[in-house]
Formats: structure tokens, sequence, C-alpha cells
């Protein structure tokens, strides 16, 4: 080993005492059961709904409340202490508002701690109390580190111990300190969290996922092809702008544009007035709780057709500089009749209806007007100089990939791209084949070089991004076209239709599933393949676990927009050291329901995979990197202080 590599280490471990004393708190580590991985994906901006779930860790508090106090407590008490965990701030004001004196108050407050204490002390069962003290309430640690471990059989400390309980309440610390300890709870009852992708689009708060996430204590991200279209407006691509300000309009979200992220959309709406009118086709989605006044609608409606028609502009000379995209059947703008309003493709005429192509050259359709391009360049530099926004796709990429290979199993937003006969399905870009692991690296490598060059706005890379977000080969996309042309203007649902790539299907089959997770140097007798990105259909009798248990689909619809297609409200999976499972979850409807009426529709589990052995941390890709460390500090022991 490295003498200077061992001298460095030196100078942190620097007596045999101390490196003895870490190697047997490593290896002890070593055998604790692994922490718990909570899987969620396909958030689509529903934070309300993304927080429950987080703040409950999908059932695992009510299951560990219930662990306690099934005996002594009813349903109701029960639902009670649980939304005091996931909402403690509301909730204390709640009992305060229903306890009638000082006198109950404070009993509530020495009971409620006490139950908070035996909660943490079993949630934290499996770690060490280093760990368990890192989650605790940084201005009560001592405290509760005396309550929690008191091991006074002689009852000599009673008096003790009592006093701490009535000082903490006579000095106004209970609120703090319950509240403090509920987020302990929270945090401990999952250890790491796994977002599948697409954070972003459809739902209303995307940005408050993200800053949740920003606080998280330990969280990685796998890009959906949503998150990769705001990464790619973000580094400069200017059709994925179009893209984000369209899908926003579309969903009644421009808010996010502008109040959120700071973005002017002043420009744009005056070109918008300028162009056009109302139009059936483009009135954006409304969400049931917001109020809209006609004339919003109405701007909402124009803004919506003026970006959708720069979109499908910028896409031309895309898809004419990069013919190994394959796209030429999505020259779309090129392939109408004008005069007669229809267009052909595949070989079909239809008529168009709802167009709206004033800003349109039938002779050069690509061709922007002098004002579109204005807008664009102001609205690249808005979305370039948010604060904000910079803040959250800075995070994006720190803790985000395109795939992630974690404890044996391979997570990705999308799919791996396959063709019929279930092998690897090639993209050639530039004069390269790519497939399988590979064409992900690659497809990873060119995001993240757009990200670091936002100057660049025509380059390959950025064009990539675009490609990542609608491309047949994309392994974000998994789909052969993007439709969204004929949806707007074509009747007929059958040119609607989006064919899927053959992993869809192929991915029912365990062999398939077998040769991916070999491909990507996994195990295949071990290891499970995550996905989000199709809707599971329950209501169909869609199954979310395929391939005898290889494969996971977790998009259960937290996107109000296709829970009548589930039939749920979103699965997330947990998988703890007794194994895998996935829990379905019903609709959420708010946190005052949760709050007033315990209302917690409590999520049905099913089990994926169950471990023969516990599963400890040694087996897990932390256990690695901590034999890892111990090898170093044998070597140092060795060189250093065993001569
Ligand atoms: O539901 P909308 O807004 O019409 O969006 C439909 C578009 O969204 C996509 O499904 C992609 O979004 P998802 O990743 O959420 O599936 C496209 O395939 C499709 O064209
Ligand atoms: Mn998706």
């Amino acid at each position: 080993m490295d003498a200077q590599f061992l001298d460095l280490l030196a100078q942190q471990y620097d007596t045999e005492e101390k490196v003895i004393t870490e190697i047997i708190n490593l290896e002890a580590i070593s055998n604790l059961p692994k922490g718990t991985e909570h899987f969620v994906s396909d958030l689509h901006g529903e934070f309300q709904a993304f927080q429950h779930v987080l703040r409950n860790g999908s059932g695992t508090v009510k299951e560990k409340i219930k662990d306690l106090f099934r005996e002594e407590w009813t349903d109701q008490e029960i639902s009670d202490f649980a939304a005091l965990v996931y909402y403690p701030e509301e909730k204390i004001q709640l009992v305060k508002g229903d306890l009638c004196n000082k006198q109950a108050l404070n009993r509530w407050y020495r009971q409620t701690i006490e139950h908070m204490l035996k909660l943490i002390s079993y949630a934290s069962s499996k770690y060490t109390r280093s760990k368990l003290r890192k989650a605790l309430p940084e201005r009560f640690v001592y405290i509760v580190e005396e309550l929690l471990y008191k091991t006074d059989l002689t009852h000599n400390k009673d008096p003790y111990y009592e006093e701490i309980y009535r000082q903490i309440i006579s000095l106004g610390q209970a609120d703090k300190l319950i509240i403090g300890l509920a987020y302990t709870t929270q945090r401990l009852v999952v250890d790491h969290l796994h977002v599948v992708g697409d954070i972003y689009d459809r739902g209303p708060e995307p940005d408050k996922i993200m800053d949740t996430l920003i606080n998280y204590h330990s969280v990685d991200i796998q890009w959906g092809n949503h998150d990769a279209l705001w990464i790619g407006a973000y580094a400069g691509s200017l059709v994925c702008l179009a893209n984000i300000i369209r899908i926003c309009a579309r969903y009644d979200n421009l808010d996010i544009i502008e109040d959120v992220y700071g973005i002017n959309l002043r420009p744009l709406l005056n070109l918008a007035e300028k162009y056009y009118d109302d139009n059936p086709a483009f009135r954006p989605k409304l969400q049931a709780d917001h109020n809209v006044s006609e004339s919003e609608i109405l701007q909402i409606t124009k803004i919506h057709q003026a970006i959708a028609m720069i979109q499908f502009k910028l896409e031309i000379p895309i898809i004419k500089r990069r013919p190994y995209f394959n796209m030429s059947e999505r020259l779309l703008l090129e392939k109408i009749d004008y005069e007669k309003n229809e267009i052909n493709i595949g070989g079909k005429t239809y008529p168009l209806e709802n167009t709206c192509f004033a800003t349109v050259n039938p002779e050069q359709p690509e061709q922007l007007l002098e004002e579109e391009q204005q807008v664009l360049e102001k609205l690249l530099f808005s979305v370039q100089h948010s604060e904000k926004l910079a803040r959250h796709m800075n995070f994006l990429m720190k803790k985000g990939s395109l795939y992630l290979k974690y404890n044996g199993n391979l997570l990705s937003h999308g799919c791996i791209p396959l063709d019929e006969e279930g092998n690897m399905e090639e993209m050639q870009i530039e004069d390269q084949l790519y497939s399988g692991r590979q064409l992900l690296d690659v497809f990873e490598y060119y995001l993240r070089y757009a990200f670091a060059h936002p100057e660049e706005t025509d380059d390959l890379a950025t064009d990539m991004v675009w490609y990542i977000w609608t491309g047949e080969c994309s392994s974000l996309f998994g789909k052969r076209e993007m439709t969204t042309f004929e949806r707007y203007f074509i009747q007929d649902k059958e040119t609607h239709k989006e064919r899927k790539n053959p992993y869809y299907h192929l991915r029912e089959h365990e062999e398939i599933c077998r040769k991916i997770l070999l491909d990507f140097g996994l195990n295949p007798d071990h290891g499970h393949i995550i996905n989000g990105h199709t809707p599971v259909r329950e209501i169909r009798g869609e199954n979310p676990v395929k391939a005898g248990g290889k494969m996971v689909v977790i998009d259960g619809g937290f996107s109000k927009a296709y829970q009548s297609t589930t039939g749920i409200a979103g699965y997330t999976l947990l998988y703890n050291s007794f194994g895998m499972q996935l829990v379905a979850h019903q609709k959420f409807n708010s946190r005052e329901d949760v709050l007033c009426n315990g209302t917690d529709v409590l999520s049905v589990k099913r089990l994926v995979d169950k471990e023969l052995e516990r599963k400890l941390v040694r087996e897990t890709n932390v256990g690695k990197k901590l034999q890892q460390k111990i090898s170093n500090l044998k070597n140092l022991l060795e060189y250093r202080y065993m001569k």
C-alpha cells in the first residue's frame, strides 16, 4: 500500500488506540441489519402527496406505533399519535385547542414525550448510538440521551428523570421537543431515499419537492424524461425550454415558471396576444381546486399555442442536422398542406383541426419570426439566470444519474431499449454504435456535457438532451414517437398512439430481466430492476411486480392527472433487512383530513422478495466501503504501529 496514503491516514488516526477503536466500530456496524431504502417515482409536482408518503415512511411509522402500543391503545389513539409524528406542529395546535386546562395539557406533554421516546428507541434499534445522535434535535441531544438510555435498575435516579420532564414542560420547551422528536422518528424509519424519476411537470409544486429533497438526509435521483427536459432547458436547449413552458401552460402551471422561478413571461404573452385567439385544443387542464378567471384561461390558451408552435418549429433543424436521430417522420410542419388544412402522416392524409399556424411560413416552416426569436432569447436568459432554478438543477445533477446500481438492484426511470428479439437495441451516434449500458452511459455523458456548457445551444450534447426526452432509442422516453402535434390537431385517435419500446412487453419475462441485470454487471439471482414512468393500471388487473419478482414498476400515479388510469394514488417500495415490499397508496386527500379525522388510508403492502437471512450492512454498498476502510486501517496498523 502507498506509504504516502498511509502517512496521510496516520494524521487522522495518530495513535494505535484510535486505529483499533475505529476498526472495532466499523466491524460492528457491518454486522447491523441493513437500513431501510425507500423508493418513490413519478411525483410530477405532487408535493403534498409526496411529503405525506415521506413523513409516514410509506406506512412504516404507523406500523412501528402499532407494534408498540397495539395492546393498550384504540385505533383512534394510534391514528392520533401517528398524525402527531407526521405533522407535529399542526397536531399540537389541535391538541391544545381540545384540552380544557393547563394541567391536562401538561399531563399530555409528559405522556407524549415518553411515548415519543419509546418510539424512537424502537425505530433506532438497528442503528448505532452515534447515528441516532445525529438524527436527534440538536438542542435537546443531551437531555434526550439521558432519558433514552436510563439503566437505573435500583430506581435511585427516578426523581432525577422526573425532574427533567418537569423542567422541559415548565420552561416551555415541550412543543419544540415533541416536534423535534417527531422529525427524528420520520428520519429514522427511512435510511435512504431513491427518487426514480419525474419530479417535474403536470403537478403544481415540483420546486417544493426539490427543496425537500435538498434537505433530506440521504437521497439519490434517477432522472426521469421530464427532469431531463428541465435540465435541457437550463443547459441551453431552446426546444426543451419551449416544451417545459408548453407543459406548464397545458396544466395551468405557469406560476411555476413566473412566480416560483422568476422567469418573465411578458414578452411571450405579448407575442401570444398578437397572433393567437381562443382555441379549444389549447385550453389548460384546470386543477380541481384552482380558481381561474375566463380571461386568465384565454391568456393561457394563447401562450400555450404560441409556445407549442415555437416548439414545432425548433424541432425541424435539429431533426435535419442529426440524421441518426431517425426522426424525419416528425418533420410535421413540412408535411402540412396549408391550403387544404391537411397533413400526410405515414402515407395517410388527415384533416387538421384547431390549427393556429398564423406565424408559420409554409415555404419554410422552421423559420422563426423575429419576435419569436427575441422571445426565446429573453426566456433563455431568464431561465439561465434564475437563482432558484440554478439551485434545483445543480442538485439534480449532483444527486442524479441516468441509472443507478444500488445494493444489487438496477434503478432506472424508463427502460433499457431492446429490439423485438430481446437484444439490446443499437443506436448510432455520429459514426459509432451503442447499446445497453454503454448507450445509457453515452446519454449521461452528453447530458452532463450540455449542462457544463450552457452557452452552447445547438451542439450535439444539447440536441442529445432533447433526444433523451423524445427519441426512439431513449431509455427515458421508451416510445417510438411523441405524438404531441397529433393530439392537438388531429381528431383520429389512431394517430395519438405512441408505440412503446419492445422492452415494455418483454420485461414480463424473467429471462429478459436476468439478461439486463447481467449486462449491467449485477447478479441476476439477487438483483431487481426498478422502473417508474409507465402508470401501472391496477384497475385493469396489471401487476406492478413482474418477471417472477425480478421487475418492479412503481409508477402508480402520484400524478392526479393519471389516477383514473391507475385506480390508486401511487406505489412506493421499501427494501429493509427482511426483504422488499411494495406499497400501494390510496388517494391522499389533504393533511387536514389526516390531522382531524386520522384518515391515513393505509396503504396495502405486498411482499416482493423475502431475504432468506436478514441482510446486514456488510452486504450493502455502504458495507463494501466500510470493508475497504477497515482494510486500509489494518494496513496502517501494520505499517505504523506493529513494528
Ligand atoms: O398527458 P399529456 O400531458 O398529454 O402528456 C402526454 C405525453 O407525456 C408522455 O407520456 C411523457 O410523459 P410521462 O413520462 O409522464 O409518461 C408522452 O409520451 C406523451 O406524449
Ligand atoms: Mn416519465
